[in-house]
């Protein structure tokens, strides 16, 4: 029993032992771990410290050796720098060396190239003096050679001489009695063409006399008729015909349209209409000229002479007048070859041409500048103490030639086609006034002249029911209807044949533009 107790008793404090035990033993582990972990800790801490610090150093490291670099590359750049500059220095300082030795010998190339020239000019010199030796020497020769061909033809000159003089001493009397007579009748004949000369110049004067005399007589007025060709685009175009186209060219006859008459019998009646002058469809500018060409010649001999186109738009008034072969060029070159024929006769012309606008009753320069068209007041000015007419404001050009024409009828219808981009078909609507005036002196008689040739495109004659103008086209047609029934005033006034009639010029502005002669009312004035 003390035996089991003592077991039991021993197993107690073995179990207690081994509890013991394992306690320490767990309480060893459990001290060893939290040592451990210590440890570890310590451990990871150390590490970290030393990363740390061998980081910090690596950076500075780097740093360190980064500026180290820097410093390095900077020195190593301004060496480089330094050696660039020596290099480029001393380059420089060879082509500065090479371009002095080059200028040196282009100097050296130079003046070797002069004392070349020199010595090609001496040359050449002395080439030139041999040649003029030579053909001093060779023209000695000829000389010579002629010298004494000369001294034998003088020689027999000579002779000849001594043999006529021998010839005329037997008859010296009757050789000067010849000579006075030849010097007599040369003295004869002198003054003979003189007095032709005179006789020519007094012919000249009645000439001119007379044949404006015969203008007179013909009519101060004339009237004649121009029918240009039909246009392919006129269907109807009315039937005209000339009774007298063969003899006088003085009838024209229009048919009218067909009329049922009171018996029912289709008639036709005839218009029949008579001028001074009629001209069918197939005559020519020259033609019309032909006939007007000497009214033109009386504005060179000293009268006012006005040349109008009348008639319904279309009906061929610039054709007449100012195309190329029309009046205007027909008139201004004749005149001109006349004033150069009497400039033998004494004569001098000169020839002042102005072009001018009529429209809605207001002056326009055609010859000044287009933008002045509308703006620039031109105005005619009659001075009735000196009895002359002036355009005030309006361009006047000098004739020097037929090309002086070419270049008024140039600008005037450059004018023309800007006045017509303003209002269409303004050219139809507006009357145009050529005014050439002549003022001739003869410096042999002493005779003056002062003529003026019109030359007068008028506007289109519509009638104011047929035109169904209405506005602005209105005031145009009647514009131009009121100053063509005052041109007609004026032409009746002056057909009259009353001596001091009023002539009323002033009614319209294009009568007032023709008014040109000394004294007031004009001296003969023509009219077609
Ligand atoms: N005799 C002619 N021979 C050939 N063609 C002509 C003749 N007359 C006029 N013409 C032609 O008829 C057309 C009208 O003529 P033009 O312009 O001269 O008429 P106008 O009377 O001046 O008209 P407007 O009053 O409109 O200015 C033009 O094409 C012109 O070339």
């Amino acid at each position: 029993m003390e035996l089991e107790m003592n077991q039991q008793k021993h197993t107690y404090e073995v179990d207690d032992a081994r509890r013991r035990l394992r306690n320490e033993v767990e309480d060893l582990e459990s001290r060893h771990r939290k040592e451990t972990d210590r440890l570890q800790r310590d451990k990871d801490e150390s590490e970290r410290k030393t990363r740390n610090e061998l980081e910090a150093r690596i950076d500075k490291l780097l740093k360190d050796h980064n500026e180290e670099l820097a410093e390095m590359r900077k020195k190593l750049d301004a060496d480089t720098e330094a050696e660039r500059s020596r290099r480029s220095q001393e380059a420089q300082k060879i082509e500065d060396e090479y371009a002095s030795k080059l200028r040196m010998a282009a100097l050296d190339a130079d003046a070797k190239q002069r004392e070349a020239q020199l010595t090609q000019g001496e040359l050449t010199n002395v080439k030139s003096e041999l040649d003029r030796e030579r053909s001093l020497k060779q023209g000695l020769q000829t000389q010579l050679t002629e010298a004494t061909t000369s001294n034998l033809t003088l020689d027999a000159a000579n002779k000849a001489m001594r043999e006529k003089i021998n010839f005329l001493e037997s008859d010296s009397q009757a050789q000067s009695q010849a000579f006075n007579d030849l010097h007599r009748r040369m003295q004869d004949a002198i003054e003979a063409a003189e007095r032709a000369h005179e006789k020519l110049r007094q012919e000249e004067t009645l000439r001119r006399k007379l044949f404006n005399q015969v203008q007179e007589l013909k009519g101060n007025i004339r009237v004649m008729c121009r029918v240009r060709p039909t246009h392919k685009a006129e269907t109807e175009p009315a039937q005209i015909s000339f009774p007298d186209n063969d003899t006088d060219s003085k009838e024209v006859s229009i048919l009218g349209p067909s009329k049922q008459s009171a018996t029912g019998k289709d008639v036709t009646a005839a218009y029949s209409y008579s001028f001074d002058r009629i001209f069918g469809p197939a005559a020519q500018n020259e033609e019309v000229f032909e006939e007007i060409s000497q009214l033109v010649q009386s504005a060179l001999d000293g009268y006012n002479v006005c040349i109008f186109c009348y008639g319904q738009t279309g009906s061929g008034k610039t054709y007449t007048m100012s195309s190329t072969d029309g009046m205007i060029p027909r008139a201004t070159s004749q005149i001109w070859a006349e004033a150069q024929r009497l400039q033998e006769k004494g004569w001098q012309y000169k020839m002042d041409g102005s072009f001018i606008e009529v429209y809605n009753e207001t002056y326009n320069d055609l010859l000044g500048a287009s933008e002045d068209l509308d703006k620039k007041k031109v105005e005619v000015r009659h001075d009735t103490i000196k009895k002359t007419t002036q355009l005030e404001n309006a361009v006047s050009v000098l004739l020097e030639g037929p090309e002086s024409v070419e270049k008024i009828l140039d600008t005037a219808s450059k004018n023309r086609t800007v006045a017509a981009t303003k209002a269409n078909m303004r050219s139809s609507r507006s009357h145009s006034v050529f005014i050439l005036k002549l003022v001739g002196t003869n410096s042999i008689t002493g005779e003056k002249s002062e003529g003026t040739l019109n030359l007068v495109d008028l506007a289109g004659s519509e009638r104011l029911e047929h035109s169904k103008a209405e506005g602005a086209r209105l005031k145009e047609t009647q514009n131009i209807n009121k100053s063509l029934s005052c041109l007609g005033d004026v032409i009746n006034a002056l057909g009259s044949g009353k001596e001091n009639a009023h002539v009323p010029y002033r009614n319209s502005k294009v009568s007032l533009s023709l008014v040109h002669a000394p004294p007031l009312p004009p001296t003969p004035t023509n009219f077609i």
